[in-house]
């Protein structure tokens, strides 16, 4: 129903552009949720929306796959009458593979994104997301050729550069290229993981003040107060959140529900809108989180999860103890060095980059970092085995070899049962030339021997058997010992 009017209104109406896209397409959005590779889901989004978000993005999907892969679309086009209004993001590298897929999502959503910030090292192996800062050219190929050939608008998420100046030429030079709406994440591309430290919004206000098209800000975004300071400080049409959503996805209505009483809404979403386990059990995480630092035991029940009804046992558990926890007589009832109770939905504080060197160093037991990377050397490490050792001081990598014991006559390890402490091959043929029997290897020429010999003694006493006979009929015991003997063989390897 969605996707029919989506496509006729795009057919009658012509598009719409810059702020007239914002004002009448979006709906003058202010509060956003951020595109989230797995959590920005359509559950998630509409819990958000029931919480004041006005606009949300999906998370970015690959060009490439997207077109090759009707079940990957399928998933990724997942929405409802409910999700609107929709940006849906893309990353790529390849300007008509971006719009093969672009046009295959534009009639289920507002607008396309090109994703221009993702920082991570597969983005950095895919040469996509932030990776293509550096080459412009393509962008522009990218966006002008959306621009041109999509019926609804492409609009771009980028990182900054260190230099103010060079991020306003490249918010100008994608304006040109035909974006719509530019949302401006203020930090970096190096600015990430242990070292993501804070945003920086004068660069934001410096775009903002150089494009004639939309901006949002993105970056340093936990409370509501936060949104309307950086609304304020950078003079932006809207602010973006990830982080602070995921922690609180009613930050928009500026209040600290209790985890609860938002786990349940979420999965009773879930469950009218089936969602990956993976990306429910990272959800519940976030929401859960300052909980579970106090319930620990229930934290590694969620992570061995196996299913929604796990979670949901492990959720109505916590809630239990929350509830215990909020009952006691010296529960808090206001925040306590600027934190609230943990039972309440309320944003996590990354370390900064300068504290998260601190805790690595004290996990390092404060040796200063050249001292344990000389003692690395001394062990014989690799570089990166180095570098994982330092993030990860218990990891190992020397494993011990398990030594085998050689074979008396050849490199070959012995056959552990072996009477003349040789292999196999080495074994039978000193057994044989013995005429010895090794039962480890299975091997038995004397018994074999023994046998044949009684029985042309008997033969003989039967008066059965002449030279001739007894020679030939020998002949065929052999080959018969023989055949049994590679019988056992095979029969030995056929059960190891
Ligand atoms: C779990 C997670 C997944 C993300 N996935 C995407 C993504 O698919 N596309 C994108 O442009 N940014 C992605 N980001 C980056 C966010 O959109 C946002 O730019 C970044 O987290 C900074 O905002 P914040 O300070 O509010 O967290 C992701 C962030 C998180 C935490």
């Amino acid at each position: 129903m969605k996707v029919l009017a989506l496509t006729i209104l795009s057919n009658i109406m012509p598009k719409l552009e810059g702020y007239e896209f914002w004002e009448k397409t979006l709906g003058k959005p202010r509060f956003i949720v951020a595109p989230m590779v797995e959590q920005s889901e359509l559950p998630w989004r509409i819990l958000s929306r029931r919480h004041k978000a006005e606009l949300c993005y999906t998370p970015m999907f690959h060009s490439s796959v997207f077109t090759k892969n009707p079940r990957y679309r399928k998933e990724a086009l997942a929405s409802c009458e409910e999700d609107s209004p929709l940006i849906v993001q893309f990353c790529g590298n390849n300007p008509e593979v971006f719009l093969e897929a672009a046009m295959l999502a534009q009639d289920h959503c507002d607008a396309i994104d090109l994703n221009l910030g993702c920082p991570q090292s597969i983005a950095k192996r895919g040469q996509y997301g932030a990776y293509l800062q550096d080459k412009w050219e393509l962008i522009s190929q990218i966006v002008s050729l959306a621009h041109e050939k999509l019926s609804v608008p492409i609009t771009c998420k980028i990182r900054i550069f260190p230099s103010v100046e060079k991020t306003v030429r490249y918010a100008q030079m994608l304006e040109k290229a035909g974006c719509q709406l530019l949302t401006v994440h203020g930090r970096t591309r190096d600015m990430r993981g242990p070292v993501t430290g804070m945003a920086d919004w004068s660069a934001i206000k410096a775009v903002k003040a150089a494009v004639k098209i939309p901006v949002f800000a993105n970056g340093n975004i936990q409370s509501l107060q936060d949104v309307h300071r950086c609304m304020e400080e950078t003079g932006v049409d809207g602010v973006m959140t990830a982080e602070g959503n995921l922690h609180n996805p009613a930050l928009f209505e500026g209040t600290h529900p209790k985890v609860w009483d938002i786990t349940d809404e979420y999965i009773d979403l879930v469950k009218t809108y089936p969602t990956p386990l993976s990306a429910v059990r990272a959800h519940l995480f976030k929401i859960l989180h300052h909980s579970l630092m106090v319930h620990i035991d229930l934290r590694i029940d969620l992570a061995r999860a196996k299913s929604i009804g796990d979670c949901e046992e492990i959720c109505k558990t916590l809630r239990g103890r929350c509830e215990e926890d909020a009952a006691k007589p010296d529960a808090p009832t206001k925040p306590e060095d600027g934190k609230l109770p943990h039972w309440l939905c309320q944003p996590y504080f990354r370390p900064s980059p300068k504290e998260a060197e601190a805790k690595r160093a004290e996990k390092n037991r404060k040796r200063p970092l050249s001292m344990i990377i000389d003692d690395l050397n001394n062990e014989g490490l690799s570089k990166s085995q180095i570098k994982k050792r330092v993030r990860n001081p218990s990891v190992i990598f020397h494993r011990p070899v398990r030594q085998y014991e050689k074979c008396a006559k050849c490199p070959n390890p012995r056959g552990l049962k072996c009477v003349f402490s040789e292999c196999r091959a080495c074994c039978k043929h000193t057994a044989h030339k013995a005429v010895a029997d090794c039962p480890g290897h299975h091997l038995l020429f004397a018994t074999k021997k023994l046998k044949s010999d009684r029985w042309e003694a008997e033969q003989r006493e039967k008066g059965l058997l002449t030279a001739t006979t007894a020679a030939g009929d020998a002949l065929n015991l052999d080959t018969e010992g023989s055949n049994a003997e590679q019988a056992g063989t095979t029969k030995q390897l056929d059960s190891g």
